[in-house]
């Protein structure tokens, strides 16, 4: 069996190969000849799988992709074709989260102000915004959810429009698909009559799809607007955002708010378990055996944490700084956005970390033993 998948999909030959002889190419520039006589094929968001690529792919019988965005995917093809699709919903979700909460904490030290007390809207309250939002109310934060098409599914939880959102949230993060049709559709879903509506000194976050915003609009507003302050992960164009909007931002990475190594590994290990399924063959690894020790992997701390100790504590996970300072050296060429993202592989999530807070108090509120653990460390 032949299983064509992107070089830079991690843990594939842990997990695919006792299962067939793998061949490993560049997603980005991947052509139909490669995939000519592929029986499986294994993408990243940066292949487009449609027509054009498969159609002469015979043996073609599963298409993974390790993602939670679809869009790079053609499923009404796939499904024409009688093969298999699976994406990977969820894999990344916490690395997403924790991506925007600890985005939010850097902008807080760096502008002096405290996180605690801010009112965060979330635009999309599927996986990766529930995620977002669990973070936040672990921390005691206000969180208003915006999703309509879950409010009309009978979702539970309480949801309020996005011109609520607007009207009340500090803090907006974007977690919506991209999509460009029907009464939801996200492209430029923040065009400039949007973002002109954004309450003075707004925080804006996006990592989910570049398109959401209109990049143009938001270079124009935010030149006449320095109150608001930019997280951009995902840009229009990728991999060549607009140099312009990267200068504007105050946090700027080349779509990687997904890529801790335990949303990665995830992400191939479902594709995985979906091949062992549809094959009937037995589940063979683990998703635990893809994962190395992290070195910071036991902490103890004394009494409860302040605001700024608890972001000393994630940059230990996660140190968006890094990211933000190689970002702005390399991406002026998709060749730079392409390779930094190639060699992400150092992010952990917050569950790497097994937490003893010695004398820990129970107030409410308190950055204690139980908040921290909610926020996803372990104990
Ligand atoms: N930056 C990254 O590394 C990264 C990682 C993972 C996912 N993503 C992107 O984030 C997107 C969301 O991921 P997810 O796992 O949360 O997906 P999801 O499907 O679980 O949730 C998306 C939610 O958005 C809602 N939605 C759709 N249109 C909306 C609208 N107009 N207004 C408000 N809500 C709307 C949907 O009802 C759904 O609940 C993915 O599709 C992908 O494009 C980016
Ligand atoms: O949709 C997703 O899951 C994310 O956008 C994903 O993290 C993108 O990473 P890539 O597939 O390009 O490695």
């Amino acid at each position: 069996m032949k299983i064509i998948a992107d070089e830079n999909m991690p843990y594939v030959e842990a997990l695919f190969g006792d299962l067939g002889q793998i061949e490993y190419v560049n997603g980005r520039t991947l052509s139909p000849e490669q995939v000519n006589d592929a029986d499986v094929l294994l993408v990243r968001s940066v292949t487009k799988v449609n027509a054009a690529l498969i159609e002469n792919a015979e043996k073609l019988k599963f298409v993974g992709s390790a993602t939670i965005g679809t869009d790079h995917v053609d499923v009404d093809y796939l499904a024409t074709r009688n093969i298999y699709f699976t994406n990977a919903p969820g894999c990344n979700a916490t690395a997403v989260g924790e991506y925007a909460f600890i985005a939010m904490l850097e902008l807080a030290q760096r502008f002096g102000e405290s996180l605690a007390g801010k009112v965060v809207g979330i635009v999309g309250a599927g996986n990766t915004g529930t995620a977002a939002a669990k973070c936040l109310q672990a921390y005691g934060l206000k969180v208003l959810l915006c999703d309509p098409i879950k409010a009309l599914q009978g979702d539970p939880r309480e949801f309020v429009s996005l011109d609520t959102i607007i009207e009340q949230a500090d803090i907006i993060s974007l977690h919506v698909p991209i999509t460009k049709q029907g009464q939801h559709k996200t492209w430029y879903l923040f065009d400039e009559t949007r973002l002109n509506q954004l309450k003075p000194n707004t925080w804006l976050l996006n990592c989910c799809r570049g398109e959401v915003i209109d990049n143009q609009a938001l270079i124009k507003v935010k030149q006449q607007r320095d109150d608001i302050k930019l997280v951009l992960d995902v840009w229009e164009g990728e991999p060549n955002p607009m140099a312009a909007l990267v200068a504007l931002a105050e946090f700027a990475t080349p779509h990687i708010a997904g890529y801790s190594l335990e949303g990665k590994a995830r992400g191939t290990f479902m594709l995985y378990q979906k091949w062992c399924e549809l094959l009937d063959l037995p589940v063979a690894k683990s998703l635990e055996s893809l994962l190395p020790r992290f070195q910071f992997s036991h902490i103890s701390s004394q009494g409860d944490l302040n605001e700024r100790q608890l972001l000393k504590l994630s940059r230990l996970v996660y140190d968006l700084r890094d990211d933000d300072l190689s970002f702005r050296g390399c991406f002026a060429t998709a060749a730079g956005f392409d390779l930094m993202r190639k060699n992400h592989t150092y992010r952990r999530e917050y569950s790497a970390i097994a937490l003893n807070q010695v004398t820990s108090s129970l107030s409410a509120g308190a950055i204690n033993q139980s908040m921290l653990m909610a926020l996803g460390f372990t104990s």
